[in-house]
């Protein structure tokens, strides 16, 4: 089956190409590159060979780079220690990255092509149900601090995103399910068709290769692809995305990055949609509704009562908050998300009464 194009707009234009072993056409979005930096973790040494043996067939000088796995990469040592070999390449503005494997990978790889001579093009693989609905699309890569989630990092679009749906087979069935909140994020925000898909058949859903999962796929990168081509730097429009972020990353951070990414966020979904009802935005049903959908694909709802004052205090270095003013994206209904101002403390601290447990 041909690869489904989606163009995502803004100052730099480029493609996201979806399908069954498109990772051919890797070769494709290099065009004048000289050297390929190919950043990859462990788990992916097999495949990070293979694209390497087809990139060296198309005439390009390719260097594998191997980083830890997962969060662990996005740290600064470890973007030091790829700077430092750039650097050995002799890398230059012509010359190319490439981030194989999941939005920590890929978040990583983005910030290293970004600060490298002050920006050479990347161009990702997404090889994680996040990654490819999320972290590859849109330019927002970063590593963490000692302070918190994504803290350091930048703006850089990619030239290209490849989103091979193949390499989701052998994805830990934890991970692809903790990439669905991030699918869920894009029905509760955009498309209530997403949500519509995963209630006819939850348990379908956290299955690789489900007859749903093209779809599902193609219409979380158009939701992403609408948002950052109209609002890359997120002047406004783009926090939408962030929805289920705030508490999502606070619950990152007290786990000292233990737990996944979609799972955090999962939580702070339902924590988004209760602040959106006790401040008389969003009805109960809706509200209602995001338990149950993230409950019925396997997903955590709830955290520790006692965390509520760590998780606070981590909320306020968030990157939406504007000097000592949190922010918060709700709800006024499926697909009207908004961004809300300092809601009072005692909506946010009762809110977190239906997570916690
Ligand atoms: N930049 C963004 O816009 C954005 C958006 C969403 C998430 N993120 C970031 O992405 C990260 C989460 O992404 P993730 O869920 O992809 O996690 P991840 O990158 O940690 O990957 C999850 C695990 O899957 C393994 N893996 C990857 N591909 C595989 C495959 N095809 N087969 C077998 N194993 C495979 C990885 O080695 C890792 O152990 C977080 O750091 C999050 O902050 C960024
Ligand atoms: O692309 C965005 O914008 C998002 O907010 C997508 C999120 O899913 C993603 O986790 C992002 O990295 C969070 O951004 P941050 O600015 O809160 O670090
Ligand atoms: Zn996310």
């Amino acid at each position: 089956m041909t690869p489904t194009r989606i163009e995502v707009g803004g100052p730099q234009p480029y493609p996201v190409l979806v399908g069954h072993d498109v990772t051919r056409e890797l070769g494709g979005l290099l065009t004048g590159a000289t050297r390929v930096a190919l950043l990859h973790p462990p788990t992916l040494r097999e495949r990070a060979a293979r694209v390497r043996d087809d990139l060296v067939a198309a005439g390009y000088a390719v260097h594998p780079i191997e980083v830890p796995d997962g969060e662990a990469a996005k740290t600064l040592a470890v973007a030091g220690r790829c700077w430092d070999t750039l650097g050995e390449l002799g890398f230059t503005r012509s010359d190319a990255v490439v981030g194989l494997g999941g939005g920590a990978t890929t978040d990583l790889a983005g910030w290293v092509a970004a600060a490298w001579l002050r920006g050479v093009r990347v161009v990702h693989v997404a090889t994680t149900l996040a990654g490819m609905v999320d972290a590859a699309v849109g330019g927002k890569t970063g590593i963490n601090t000692a302070r918190g989630k994504n803290l350091v990092g930048a703006f850089h679009p990619p030239a290209g995103v490849v989103c091979d749906l193949a390499a989701l087979a052998t994805l830990p069935a934890a991970d692809y399910r903790a990439g669905l909140a991030e699918v869920v994020k894009c029905g509760f925000i955009a498309d209530p068709a997403i949500l519509e898909l995963v209630e006819a058949d939850p348990a379908a859903a956290v299955t690789p290769g489900n007859p749903a999962e093209r779809e599902l796929v193609e219409r979380s990168v158009r939701v992403k692809a609408r948002v950052v081509g109209e609002d890359l730097t997120e002047q406004g429009l783009r926090e939408i995305l962030n929805y289920g972020h705030t508490l999502g990353h606070a619950i990152e951070r007290a786990e000292d990055y233990r737990w996944r990414h979609g799972d955090a966020v999962a939580v702070g979904l339902v924590y988004a949609a209760e602040l959106a009802r006790r401040l008389g935005r969003l009805d109960a049903a809706t509200a209602a509704r995001h338990g149950a959908v993230l409950r019925s694909l396997g997903l955590p709802t709830t955290y520790r009562a006692d965390a509520y004052p760590e998780l606070l205090a981590t909320m306020r270095i968030d990157k939406k908050a504007r000097g000592n003013r949190l922010r918060f994206v709700v709800l006024d209904g499926v697909a009207q998300p908004v961004s809300i101002d300092e809601p009072d403390a005692e909506t946010l601290s009762a809110a977190y009464s239906e997570v916690s447990a």
